[in-house]
């Protein structure tokens, strides 16, 4: 049975800006208050996994430890079929310059490495979340979330974060960082692994 969140203010282990906002945004309906990594101090643990769950698990872990509050952690990417899953738990390491994260550059990667791929080379690709809540006694659950759709190049649009100007999700013409913050938060992986988490924790 699913432990259910009890508090008014929920601890987010991210310290992605971008994340940190659509989740507030997501959570907005639900009265709780929410409070990132940053402003709370928090070191960022590596991420040493190699799966999503695995890294999810660390950061929420060492949150709550850290805190004594429970804390909800986002470990997600974005896999391409045609790259055999790839960047996946390496999406943001793809981005990694030695002095910060280029997204640019990182986005050229994948659209490279696309067309590289003897034709056809079908751009089929998933945005993945997995949110991992965890409490200081060590405690988990674990919430899953998956956007359909594929990629674009060249890229479009200015909105979001991180990879959303080359994704455009199934069922629309446009890519995430085209659409308002709103409507990706209707249809993202984070927006479906929220909806399961408020479902199990809030049992809303
Ligand atoms: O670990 P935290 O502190 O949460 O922040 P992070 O940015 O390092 O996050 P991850 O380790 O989970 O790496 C996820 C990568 O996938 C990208 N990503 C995740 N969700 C995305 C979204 O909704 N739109 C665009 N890019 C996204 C993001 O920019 C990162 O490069
Ligand atoms: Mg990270």
């Amino acid at each position: 049975m699913t432990r259910r969140f009890t508090g008014d203010t929920l601890l987010i282990a991210t310290h992605n800006k971008g994340k940190l906002e659509e989740m507030a945004h997501l959570l907005q309906p639900f009265g709780v208050k929410v409070v990132g990594a940053a402003e709370m101090n928090l070191p960022e643990p590596e991420e040493t996994e190699d799966t999503f769950v695995g890294n999810a698990r660390i950061k929420a872990h060492a949150a709550a430890r850290a805190t004594g509050l429970p804390a909800l952690s986002d470990d997600s990417g974005i896999t391409i079929d045609a790259l055999d899953g790839a960047p996946g738990v390496y999406t943001a390491d793809w981005a990694e310059t030695g002095n910060g994260r280029d997204f640019m550059m990182a986005m050229t990667r994948a659209n490279d490495e696309l067309e590289a791929k003897s034709a056809p080379h079908p751009r089929l690709a998933q945005f993945r979340c997995t949110l991992v809540l965890a409490w200081p006694d060590g405690h988990d659950e674990v919430f899953e979330g998956v956007a359909p759709g594929h990629l674009v190049w060249p890229i479009r649009g200015a909105a979001g974060f991180g990879y959303d100007p080359m994704f455009v999700p199934e069922g629309y013409d446009v890519t995430f960082a085209e659409m308002d913050r709103w409507e990706k938060n209707k249809i993202s992986h984070r927006a479906r692994a929220v909806e399961k988490f408020v479902k199990g924790c809030f049992g809303g």
